[in-house]
């Protein structure tokens, strides 16, 4: 039989979601599997589409597939993932029935084929639909309780593309330039899929991409000049970046020495210096001291899950609880290192209350730190401080205007 064109990408996104919801691989490693032996560009976006949309809606998708089964699916069945996969196609992204069924039954082979056909055509004819917004699985359902409501508004599709000027004065012109918009004089939002790398001010390196969440974090150590900071998990370097952009004299830590390569790259592309250090900071020893440490946390990072929606089903309370252990650690390490006066910032793109709030509680009982609460005016326009002087932000945030990212950042004096 011969192969339906298109067929590579759905053999590469049942390959990927597999990996994710069977293995506990992350998007990004289930990929570069997946994906080899899929040259054209096309085809790699659409597989990245099709296992995007089916992550973010599975909840809903399972719930249409069990609702025309007489006995349920498990959930690593193989008809369930090749079934996952063709609503998501069919429902959100427009792909006609019969494209959905010539591109997807070959991936089954038997009973197994006329079932998923037979599932499938059932609910075509029903017309069914998904709701507004997606539903959020049990698990994400028992961690985040109320909260989900206002989170889940901001799954609805992937994010628009954010960038982060190096030099805030140029916000205006360039957003025009680039026909986006911007939330703040710093950064500009544009559409999703704009080719990023053709875009004016790339080659020159007047800006980097960056989710407006996570430019916040160096925001709210104010201007630099004339002083040193300690970006103590530094790459790929966003925060870097903006730092030394805010004239911060910046040492950049981390262990991983392919992601400092990025940091590097980055560096160069936009004409910014910064110290860099290939380190373990459990075991570092700085020789200088600091004015600023800034501690971007490994996290789970449940916070990006509307670009890394496998986040949302590989992440529970195992993951959470190795990541609290060591972001501990690492603020034991930065709080350590801190001169009297020194400014910490404790970061992290998690929607988890133990990697955030309930951290942030913990350093407040453990250590001799001044809370340095942060204000509304230092915030930009929309977005409020907690009541404790900490900053939360959630992907239903601003949704009228396209939503952020999930990041929780607090804020402390070395009395
Ligand atoms: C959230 S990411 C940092 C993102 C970065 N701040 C940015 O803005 O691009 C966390 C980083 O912590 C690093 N990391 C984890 N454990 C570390 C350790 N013990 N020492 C140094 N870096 C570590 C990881 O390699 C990862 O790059």
């Amino acid at each position: 039989m011969a192969v339906a064109p298109g067929f590579p990408a759905r053999r590469a996104a049942l390959k990927m979601l597999d990996a994710v919801m069977r293995r506990g691989e992350t998007l990004e490693q289930a990929e570069a599997a997946a994906l080899k032996g899929v040259d054209s560009p096309a085809d790699r976006a659409l597989a990245r589409a099709i296992v995007g949309e089916t992550l973010r809606w599975l909840t809903d998708l399972d719930l249409l597939i069990d609702s025309s089964t007489k006995k349920r699916l498990p959930d690593d069945a193989k008809p369930r993932g090749v079934l996952r996969l063709m609503l998501a196609q069919a429902l959100r992204l427009d792909t006609p029935p019969h494209a959905v069924i010539a591109t997807c039954l070959p991936l089954l082979t038997g009973g197994p084929r006329r079932l998923a056909h037979g599932v499938f055509s059932t609910l075509m004819k029903r017309e069914v639909s998904l709701p507004d917004v997606p539903t959020m699985s049990d698990a994400v359902l028992t961690r985040w309780g109320k909260r989900a409501e206002a989170i889940a508004p901001g799954l609805i599709d992937p994010p628009e593309v954010d960038l982060a000027l190096k030099n805030p004065d140029e916000t205006d012109a360039r957003t025009l330039d680039m026909g986006g918009v911007s939330l703040a004089a710093g950064h500009i939002r544009l559409p999703r899929g704009t080719p990023i790398e053709k875009m004016p001010g790339f080659d020159e390196g007047a800006w980097w991409v960056q989710d407006f969440a996570a430019q916040l974090p160096s925001r709210l150590l104010g201007s630099g000049t004339g002083k040193r900071a300690l970006d103590l998990c530094a790459a790929p370097g966003g925060k870097t970046l903006s730092l030394a952009a805010r004239g911060w004299t910046v040492t950049a830590l981390d262990i991983n020495g392919k992601r400092l390569e990025m940091l590097r790259e980055n560096l160069k592309r936009t004409g910014i210096e910064a110290e860099i250090v290939k380190a373990d900071a459990l075991t570092y020893h700085p020789a200088k001291q600091f004015d600023a440490i800034l501690l971007d946390a490994p996290c789970t990072a449940t916070g990006t899950c509307r670009r890394h929606p496998d986040v949302l089903h590989r992440i529970g309370p195992r993951q959470i609880g190795e990541m609290t252990e060591i972001q501990q650690s690492l603020i034991h390490q930065a709080v350590e290192w801190l001169p009297s006066g020194a400014t910490f910032i404790y970061a992290v793109c998690s929607l988890e209350t133990e990697e955030s709030e309930d951290q942030a509680r913990w350093i407040e009982e453990t250590f001799d730190l001044e809370p340095m609460p942060i204000a509304a005016d230092e915030l930009p326009a929309g977005l409020l401080p907690t009541m404790e002087g900490w900053l939360r932000t959630h992907p239903g945030m601003l949704a009228d205007q396209g939503g952020l990212d999930g990041f929780f950042i607090a804020r402390w004096r070395k009395p």
